[in-house]
C-alpha cells in the first residue's frame, strides 16, 4: 500500500488518499482456473445469443437474477433454482441469470460485490473480484449462463471468460470508454437507453461498439497498455425507460428498431421491464412483462428479449452496519419480485409462446 502525504508543492495526487496494488488478471485466473463444464456454457451461449440476436434462434432470451448479489450463498441458491427453471422451459426461452456485480449510483450508495464485498466501507477490491470469479464459475460450472453490467473498464480482464452477455448502463451508454470496452469484449452487449429515455444514445453506441478504438486499459499482467480491439458486430438495444417515462410499448419498439435500420444495424431490442419502466415498483414488473410478451407473440422480431429483477423474496432491503439484521434473499438495491413469481411468469410465458 502507499499512502500519499502532501508536500505543500505537491501538484498530483492531490486528492487521492492511498494507492492499493491489485493482483493480475494472469494470478487470479491461475488461482481459480475455468473448468471445462462452465468454459462450456460459456462458449454455448455467447453462441446461442448471437443466434438470436440474428434471427436464427427464434427463442426469447430472458435475463433474470437480482438487480445486485451481495451474498453469494443466496446468490447460489438463486442459481440452482434458476438452472432447474431454466431447463423446463429450454424449448422457447432462452435464460441466463443476472448476476450484477457493480452498480452505478444516481448519487452514492453500495456500488457492488467487487467494490465493497464486505458490505463496510472498506472496499477490499482484490476480495471482491476472487469471490466474483468464484461466484461466476459456480454459476457456469452449473450450466446456467450469466449476464452482467460492466462498468468499470478494469475489471472484465479478470472476469470476461465468465460472462455469456454484457450490458452498458444506462448512466454509462454514452461514455466514449465504455462503448470502446464494449468493441473489445469477447460476448454481444446490450446498451440500455440513457436515463432522459433517448434512445438514439443506445443506438449510438451499438454502431460505435461495432468499430474498432484503442484505448487505455490494463493486459493479462496487470500492465498498464494501449488496448486496440477488432470492434463487437453483436450489440443490442435495451429499453429501460427514461425520465419522462416508460418506453417498452410496441411504438418505443419501433422506434428502436428504426433507428438501428437507419444506422445500418439488424434492429435487435430487448426490454427491461423494471428502473424506469415501472418508475421503478417492482410490482409493475410482471405488468410490462406481459405486456412485452403480448408484442413478442404476435410478431417476434425485433425483440429478442426482456430482463427482469428478480431474488428469492421481493422488495428490497436497507444495507445497515449490522449485517445479521440483513434478510436473507433481499435485494439491497432495487426491489425484486420473489422466486414463486419467478416460477409462475417464466411457465406462464411458457406456455403463452407454445400457443403461438
Ligand atoms: O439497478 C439499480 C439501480 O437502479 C441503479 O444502480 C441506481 O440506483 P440508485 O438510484 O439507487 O443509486
Ligand atoms: C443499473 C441498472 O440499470 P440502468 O442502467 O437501466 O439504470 C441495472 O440494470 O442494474
Amino acid at each position: 500500500m502507499t499512502t500519499t502525504a502532501h508536500h505543500p508543492d505537491q501538484l498530483d495526487n492531490l486528492h487521492v488518499r492511498e494507492l492499493t496494488p491489485l493482483l493480475s488478471p494472469y494470478e487470479l485466473k491461475t488461482q481459480l482456473p475455468m473448468p471445462e463444464a462452465a468454459a462450456r456454457t460459456v462458449a454455448g451461449a455467447r453462441a446461442t445469443i448471437r443466434r438470436i440476436l440474428r434471427g436464427e434462434d427464434q427463442r426469447l432470451m430472458v435475463v433474470i437474477g437480482p438487480c445486485s448479489i451481495h451474498d453469494t450463498e443466496a446468490a447460489m441458491d438463486y442459481a440452482r433454482r434458476l438452472r432447474t427453471l431454466a431447463g423446463e422451459v429450454d424449448d422457447r426461452l432462452f435464460i441466463l441469470m443476472r448476476a450484477y456485480l457493480e452498480k452505478p449510483r444516481t448519487t452514492v450508495g453500495w456500488r457492488g460485490l467487487i467494490n465493497d464485498p464486505y458490505l463496510d466501507g472498506s472496499f477490499d477490491m482484490s476480495a471482491g473480484l476472487k469471490v466474483a470469479r468464484r461466484l461466476l464459475i459456480d454459476m457456469n460450472a452449473l450450466g446456467l449462463p450469466v449476464a452482467t453490467e460492466m462498468l468499470d473498464p478494469i475489471s472484465p480482464q479478470y472476469l470476461d471468460d465468465q460472462i455469456s452477455l454484457a450490458t452498458i448502463g444506462a448512466r454509462t451508454t454514452e461514455a466514449q470508454t465504455h462503448r470502446a470496452l464494449a468493441s473489445g469484449v469477447s460476448m454481444p452487449v446490450g446498451f440500455k437507453n440513457g436515463t432522459d429515455g433517448g434512445i438514439q444514445v443506445a443506438v449510438n453506441g451499438c454502431l460505435t461498439a461495432a468499430g474498432s478504438h484503442s484505448f487505455l486499459g490494463i493486459d493479462e499482467q496487470g500492465h498498464s497498455a494501449v488496448v486496440k480491439t477488432t470492434g463487437n458486430p453483436d450489440a443490442f438495444v435495451i429499453l429501460r425507460g427514461g425520465r419522462g417515462g416508460p418506453n417498452y410499448s410496441a411504438s418505443y419498439v419501433a422506434e428502436a428498431a428504426d433507428l438501428m435500420q437507419k444506422a445500418n444495424l439488424r434492429p435487435a431490442v430487448m426490454i427491461d421491464c423494471s428502473h424506469a419502466n415501472t418508475g421503478s415498483d417492482y410490482r409493475l414488473q410482471e405488468g410490462v412483462w406481459n405486456n412485452v410478451l403480448a408484442q413478442v407473440v404476435g410478431q417476434h422480431e425485433p425483440i429478442v428479449g426482456l430482463m427482469v429483477e428478480s431474488n428469492i423474496f421481493e422488495g428490497k432491503q436497507q444495507l445497515t452496519a449490522d449485517h445479521s439484521a440483513l434478510r436473507y434473499g433481499v435485494s439491497l438495491t432495487d426491489g425484486c419480485i420473489g422466486w414463486e413469481q419467478t416460477e409462475r411468469i417464466l411457465h406462464e410465458a411458457h406456455a403463452a409462446l407454445a400457443r403461438g
